[in-house]
């Protein structure tokens, strides 16, 4: 649809952005026009072959496609609306024949079948689905489409849609569409694995068949089905909760902890292992004498319990890491150590975040951005699992504020996570991640680190999105896999505000367009008070100077004498200082001069 990306930078020639722009902002007529009008019912049997055709087609493009030449996707954002916050119960069954165009049908609920084969693309997944009255429509989401690595469309074949949104693609073509995950119910193919037993059953027979949950949750483990393996221990954990001894209940939260792991569902695998933990001695003790015993016990050689606690201990703490309670987490671990001293493996967690890359047109203010929506799917799935993240989450600055769903984190039926507002902080507050020196790059969320190489990497840190920017910061950052470091840059004094540079571009002009662009606001710390009121003439040099700097950077690797370019160097950094009025800069950075200083130190070093 767009043109392609490769690493930080997007070609989009100018026709492209008008064309993206018009493409919307015609779509957005077209939707507003056509409000309210009833739908047009579809031929099944057409329906049904166009969708299986695109679906052969997007199957065929994904097993011939070079992922990196892949063109990256354009999506239009800032139309957001609010996910449903009423349960199922509440809302009224409707029927396809009763969709109006353009209508979020609030109130409402409708059930319907998948009817055709799924059309998977980078950023949406669309099918044909029918209502009991065998009626046919188009179904689609956007971004936010897979569970566990599955497309949520294809993963069943029943879904009930939570106040169903008829719309128009963005090429013009009418379809109910999904933005937020929870506003499609997703019914999976009933089971055998609900336990419907008498209450007067024995409790051998009881045992019997929870043990036969657990064995067909471990061979569903095996072969990596983990949400057959989840649902088995689940089955399994409900019939030995029937048990008079809790030995069953605990293997099967010890091996559900596992399972949760894997799929990312850490507050589930954080209770899952703390309810397998086998009492030792002063049974629910804690604290220090808890962990007295627990030591005693395994020199009691009762091993095999230490092992298992230690198991425990271990999944319990990698949960609290990956939920960020580092405290917790260390405090199990060290539980984990003290049973199991030769157990090295309380090792950190890496989370890895979703490169993929999207052009938005923002309608809002009327700009396209690269959008790291890679990022935004992570951490929509991410909340999705572990609902004790939300609220911190969307606590963050935004400029969406989610309107009426604004605080609503769950309903009966699941967690609600608000894919706009999701969309909005993670524009205003995710930081690219330079890999190849550890520092954060100056870059927002859509680019990499200021120098590249990062490969279009972003991540999202709830505490560290809280510094506010200054171009003449007191602190920086610096990631140690996915911990971020922040160092003082100088002394800091009591109640003084910590603060980072977002953006460390020398050019004063090139500095507040990428501060507004990216950020959303015009910086007026010190440095930009005094390049500001500088001289236009002076600022037009040292702009002309700058980029002869970068120029001469991305070159002298080319360049046969390292002193002719160090003479080079020189004479830009003593023409770009003659740019700063000495008295007016005393005591600030001369961002213009940075790289090439940066180079010129590592080059005098290696002389
Ligand atoms: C990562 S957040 C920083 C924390 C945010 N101020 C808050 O209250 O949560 C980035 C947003 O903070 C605001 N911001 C950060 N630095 C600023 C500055 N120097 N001047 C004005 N607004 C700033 C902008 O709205 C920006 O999009």
């Amino acid at each position: 649809m767009a043109p392609g990306a490769d690493g930080n930078t997007v070609y989009l020639t100018e026709q492209e952005v008008q064309r993206i722009q018009t493409t919307v902002k015609e779509n957005v007529k077209k939707r507003t026009e056509l409000r309210g009008h009833a739908r047009e019912p579809r031929q099944a049997k057409d329906a049904i072959s166009q969708a299986t055709g695109a679906a052969l087609m997007a199957d065929m493009g994904s097993m011939s496609m070079d992922q990196s030449k892949e063109s990256i996707p354009a999506l239009a954002v800032g139309q957001p609306y609010p996910p449903c916050t009423a349960p199922l119960k509440e809302l009224q069954p409707m029927k396809l024949a009763d969709l109006t165009l353009e209508t979020h049908h609030r109130g409402r609920q409708l059930s319907v079948k998948r009817a055709s084969p799924v059309v998977t693309l980078a950023s949406r997944s669309w099918t044909m689905v029918q209502d009991d009255a065998e009626e046919t429509e188009r179904l689609e989401i956007v971004l936010h489409k897979t569970l566990h690595g599955k497309d949520v469309l294809e993963s069943a074949s029943t879904f009930i849609i939570k106040e169903p949104y008829f719309t128009l693609t963005e090429e013009g073509e009418p379809t109910l569409r999904i933005d937020h995950p929870s506003d499609l119910v997703v019914l999976h193919d009933a089971g055998n694995d609900q336990p419907t037993l008498p209450p007067d059953v024995s409790p051998d027979e009881i045992e019997k068949r929870a043990l036969a949950h657990k064995q067909k949750g471990n061979t569903a483990l095996g072969k990596n089905d983990l949400p057959l393996a989840h649902a088995s221990y689940t089955a399994g954990l409900a019939l030995a909760a029937r048990l008079p001894t809790a030995d069953l209940s605990r293997d099967l939260h010890r091996n559900r902890a596992h399972v949760n792991l894997l799929l990312g569902q850490f507050d589930e695998a954080r209770s899952d292992a703390l309810a397998a933990l086998i009492p030792t001695r002063e049974e629910g003790g804690g604290g220090a004498e808890q962990q007295k015993n627990e030591a005693e016990a395994a020199n009691d050689d009762d091993a095999r319990v230490a092992e298992l606690n230690a198991k425990c201990y271990f999944r319990a703490g990698t949960a609290a890491y990956s939920l960020a309670r580092f405290a917790e987490a260390r405090d199990l671990f060290e539980r984990q150590l003290r049973l199991m001293p030769q157990d090295k493996g309380a090792a950190a967690n890496l989370a890895r975040y979703g490169a993929l890359a999207a052009i938005t047109y923002d309608v809002r203010d009327d700009r396209i951005r690269v959008a790291p929506v890679g990022l935004e799917r992570v951490v929509v799935e991410r909340a999705v699992k572990n609902p004790s993240l939300i609220g911190d989450l969307m606590d963050l600055y935004g400029d969406w504020d989610g309107g009426e769903a604004k605080g609503v984190r769950e309903t009966e039926d699941g967690p609600v996570v608000d894919v706009f507002r999701v969309h909005d902080i993670v524009a205003r507050n995710g930081f690219g991640v330079d890999s190849r020196d550890g520092r954060g790059g100056g870059g927002g969320p859509g680019q990499g680190g200021s120098g590249g190489g990062s490969g279009g990497a972003a991540g999202l840190w709830i505490r560290a999105a809280y510094f506010n920017h200054s171009c003449v910061p007191n602190t920086e950052r610096e990631f140690i896999g996915d911990l971020i470091v922040v160092r003082a840059l100088r002394d800091i004094a009591a109640g003084e505000e910590l603060v980072q540079s977002y953006d460390v571009t020398g050019d004063y002009e090139g500095r507040r367009e990428a501060l507004m662009t990216t950020w959303g606001f015009e910086c007026n710390c010190a440095l930009c008070e005094a390049e500001r009121t500088d001289d236009v003439a002076v600022r037009e040099k040292r702009s002309k100077l700058a980029k002869e700097a970068d120029e001469f950077l991305k070159t002298v690797g080319t360049l046969a004498s390292k002193r002719l370019a160090i003479a080079k160097a020189r004479r830009l950094v003593a023409a770009i200082d003659e740019t700063y009025d000495d008295k007016k800069y005393r005591d600030l950075p001369r961002l213009a001069n940075r790289l090439l200083q940066q180079w010129l130190s590592a080059a005098n070093r290696q002389l």
